[in-house]
């Protein structure tokens, strides 16, 4: 049985996800991108913890929280502050928690200034360009971390 939380981090604008965009961003709303990837925790046993925010402070508050209320992954979309935000990542980096990011398009394959992340250098691993699939993989490869370390404890 696997123990464990994933921490699943939306940041701004994703909340209009299924009508922002659809030919970037899809017609999947983020409420149903979370209980899919709930279902996949719940079948694991493990749990799972969702946060959108279009505030910058509040994101890395909730981050902080992560510190010590028993996260051991964190999945982040960060969205634009991908691409702008040095803040954000002092956030994740300064807290012992791994954390995977995320996005749905392909962002080298858009507009120069999404080309750089000041996430990438930080995060275990990025997924990106999937779509929806994006998550998933991302909570699949947390899941997985999690089954090993419980079969070897
Ligand atoms: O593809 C995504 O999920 C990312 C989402 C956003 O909102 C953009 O600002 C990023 O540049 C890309």
């Amino acid at each position: 049985m696997s123990s464990g939380k994933i921490l699943v981090l939306n940041g701004p604008n994703l909340n209009l996800l299924g009508v922002r965009e659809p030919q970037k961003y899809g017609y999947t709303t983020l409420v149903d991108i979370l209980a899919g990837l709930e279902a996949r925790c719940a079948a694991a046993n493990v749990a799972m913890a969702a946060f959108q925010s279009n505030a910058e402070g509040a994101m890395i508050d909730r981050i902080h929280a992560a510190r010590t209320d028993g996260t051991s992954f964190i999945v982040i979309n960060a969205g634009a502050w991908t691409h702008t935000s040095v803040a954000l990542v002092d956030a994740l980096s300064g807290i012992d928690v791994p954390f995977v990011e995320v996005h749905i398009s392909n962002t080298h394959k858009r507009e120069a200034f999404r080309h750089h992340s000041y996430l990438s250098a930080k995060a275990v691993g990025v997924v990106l360009g999937l779509g929806t699939y994006s998550y998933t993989a991302a909570v699949d490869y947390c899941l997985d971390q999690l089954a090993q370390a419980s079969s070897t404890e």
